[in-house]
Order: structure tokens, then sequence, then C-alpha cells
């Protein structure tokens, strides 16, 4: 299986090619306009997520609501490209003709912690436009519309789901017994913040509330969690097949992601080895883990407990309260280029974080079970578990 995205932020729109799920996958533009939508929401974000649409538009690889086993092709339509047009347009443009939406007066005082300068210094820009509009985490939409096509042939194929929910906004965090399960996604998406404990995030909305005063941004970590998998997704027979390695990848190339935990991670590092590890014990079917402190994952491959990752998201860079920067136009001190920015995006770095971990089972489950068609995987799937019962 292999994914790429491409477009702008502030260009026509975004595309994405999801290539080697097999037919047969039940998927609409409906299911990929909710996820969309879902991505949208969360306490804290700016301006642009309320009058911007994401118009979905399936391009190739369904018909009649079902993947026909060639790529599939989705595109993400900017609502505000018409107004953005004259701003990413090369003729200068009076700014009282923009009505407010941006200038387009080149970008010379790139902002820190934002790929700005580094990309100007990378690519040969003497501004930060062309950087920003990849950079910018509006690219998330394309993978979150193709993560929904990999969520769905995942819960088709073999009864996974997989969802999200945020553990720390800030300082402020959930208790660590706080673990939603799939029929509390609903509740999850309902919450301002994502967060599965109310009194929690009652805490959180407060914090973004006084940090958007104090002209400041804040990050968090998210949790993603997946249950109903089989054992023996990934492998441990090489770095690159392990599916730890292939989560941490995936959650480590959205926008702002910082750091990645498998199980309880960091935490596991403190404790001795009798404290660690999940002992195993006879079960239904066979053997069971008393425990899961290792997140479903041992030796690169899943263990038939639930998978749980976190993701680390640091503060948003377009700070309001512009930090210090240099105008690379003049050489001379300056602040850095501030328009509009999300306080905290952390809820939405869920919905993107569920994608990418959807994106890679997806991708793991076609190497273990292949299948042109959807049966064919589940039955490979199927057939697979049967030999696992141990008597
Ligand atoms: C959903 C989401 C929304 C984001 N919104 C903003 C934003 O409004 N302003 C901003 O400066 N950064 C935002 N970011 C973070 C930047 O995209 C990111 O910091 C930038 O691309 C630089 O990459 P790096 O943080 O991985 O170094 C957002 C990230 C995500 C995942
Ligand atoms: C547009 C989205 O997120 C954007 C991500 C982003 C960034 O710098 O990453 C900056 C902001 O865009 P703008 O500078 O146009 O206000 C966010 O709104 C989106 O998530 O759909």
């Amino acid at each position: 299986m292999r994914w790429l995205t491409a477009g702008e932020s502030h260009g026509p729109a975004l595309v994405a090619i999801l290539e080697g799920l097999p037919a047969g996958v039940a998927v609409t533009s409906d299911d990929i306009a909710a996820a969309l939508t879902r991505r949208r929401a969360g306490y804290g974000r700016g301006a642009r997520m309320k009058f911007e649409q994401d118009e979905v538009t399936l391009v190739g690889g369904v018909r009649h609501g079902l993947t026909q086993g060639g790529p599939v092709a989705v595109e993400v339509a900017n609502s505000e490209w018409p107004k953005w047009e004259r701003v990413m347009s090369a003729d200068p443009v009076p700014p009282e003709e923009l009505e407010g939406v941006a200038r387009n007066a080149p970008l010379t005082r790139p902002r820190p912690g934002h790929a700005d300068l580094v990309g100007m210094q990378k690519y040969g820009h003497d501004e930060a436009r062309p950087v920003l509009e990849r950079a910018s985490a509006r690219e998330t939409a394309a993978r979150v519309a193709i993560g929904e096509v990999a969520r769905a042939f995942c819960r088709q194929a073999l009864g996974v789901e997989v969802l999200s929910h945020v553990v720390s906004m800030g300082t402020i965090s959930v208790p660590d017994s706080v673990q939603p399960e799939p029929g509390d996604l609903e509740r999850v998406d309902a919450d301002p913040l994502r967060c599965f404990h109310p009194d929690t995030s009652a805490r959180m909305v407060a914090e973004v509330d006084d940090t958007r005063k104090a002209g400041d941004t804040l990050g968090g970590v998210v949790e993603v969690l997946a249950y109903g998998l089989p054992p023996g997704l990934g492998s441990h027979v090489h770095w690159d097949r392990r599916l730890d390695s292939r989560l941490a990848g995936a959650l480590m190339g959205v926008q702002a992601i910082k750091g990645v935990e498998i199980g309880d991670g960091f935490r596991t590092a403190a404790r001795r080895g009798s404290a660690a590890h999940d002992e195993i014990e006879p079960g239904p079917g066979g053997v069971r883990r008393r425990s899961n402190r290792a997140g479903g994952v041992e030796g690169g491959m899943t263990t038939g407990d639930p998978l749980r990752v976190r993701a680390a998201m640091k503060p948003i860079a377009t700070v309001p309260r512009a930090l210090d920067t240099v105008d690379v136009a003049t050489g001379e001190p300056a602040r850095a280029h501030h328009q509009r920015s999300d306080v905290t995006a952390v809820p939405a770095a869920g919905v993107v974080a569920e994608a990418m971990v959807a994106l890679v089972l997806a991708e793991a489950a076609v190497e273990k079970f292949g299948g042109d068609s959807l049966a064919e995987t589940a039955r490979n799937a199927r057939a697979y578990l049967d030999t696992l019962e141990i008597p």
C-alpha cells in the first residue's frame, strides 16, 4: 500500500491518492466529509476553521460506494480559494483590495518554530509563502480523507476500531486510567476538546481561554487506541517492518508532533522489569496477557490487546504576541509575521493521528493477509486466527 498528498494550504484544493487496498470496501464521500468535520472541530482553533468548508470529491477508485481495487483518489477543495487567488498571485495587489484576507506582500519575517526560515534557506526562497503553503497542517485534511478509507477497510476486514482522545493540554492532564472504548467515540467527539474526562476538559477549556487572552498558544498530548487487532501485524525480523517503528514514523510525520510513546512508553523506563511487562496466563481460546502496559505491541508486532499510542504536540508556532525574529529582507531584528492562527490544535491532531494509525494498520493488514477483495482479506484473516487456538 502507498499514499501521497499534494496541494497548498491556500491553493484551490488538496488531493490524496491511496493505492493498494482491496476491492469491496464500502466508503462514500459523505463518510470522508464526516471525518473532515471531526478534524475541523475542537475548542481553540482559529477563524479559518469557522468560515472554510472542506468540499470532498471522490475522483477515482470508488464506484457505487465500493472501492474497485484501483487507486482511490480524493480531492478536498478549499472553499476560500476565490478569496486567496489574488493573494497567491505573482502581481502585487493593493491591500485594500484583499478585504483583510491577507497581504500578498513578501513574508520576510520568519516565525520561530514554523518551517519558514529553514525552508527558505533550503529551497532558495526569499520569503516564507512558498514554504508555509506546504508546511501548513491544512495538508492533514488530505491525510484524514484517505485515512477514513483505511479505517473503513480495517473495520470491515478485521473488525478493528480506531479512536483517539486528548490526554493533556499544556500542563493539565487526564488521569492515566481514562481510556475510552469504541462505543465512547461520540462522547469524545462531543466534548469541546475531545477529552474523555469532563472535569479535566472544563479545566482545559479555561486554560485555552487564559492562553488566548495572554496572546499565547498551547500544545498537548493525544492518545490513539485501536481495538480488535489480531496478533501479528508488523514483524520482529527487520527494523523497518516493526509496527512500533512504522507507527512512530507516521505520527512524527504529523506537523508539530515532537514525541511518540507506545503503551506506557517513557513511564516503563523507570520501572523494574517485574512491574513493566505483561504476564501471560491461560485464557479464552488459548492465552492472554494480564495487563497491557506494552500498549498492544511486542517485538514490533501487535499482540492482540488494544493498541495504545500517544503523540505529543508542541504549542502552535504562530504566537499572537509575536516572537523575535529577523527580517531577512533587511537583516534587522523584527517581530515574526502573524495574521491569525489556532491557539491550540491538539483535538484536531488526535483525528489526524487516528488517520495515520489507520493507514499504518491497513498497510500491515494487507501485508499479512493479502487479498484482492475485502471478502478474501477477511477470509484469510479468519483462517489465520483459527490457527492460533492453543489446545
Ligand atoms: C491540526 C494542526 C493545526 C495547526 N495549526 C497551526 C496554526 O494555526 N498555526 C501554526 O503556526 N502552526 C499550526 N500547526 C503546526 C504547524 O503546521 C507546524 O508547527 C509547522 O508545520 C512546522 O513543523 P514542525 O512543528 O513539525 O517543526 C498546526 C498543526 C496541526 C497538526
Ligand atoms: C487550515 C488549516 O489549518 C491551518 C494550519 C496552519 C499551520 O500553520 O499549520 C495555520 C492556519 O492556517 P492560516 O494561516 O491560513 O490561518 C490553520 O488554520 C486546517 O487544519 O484545515
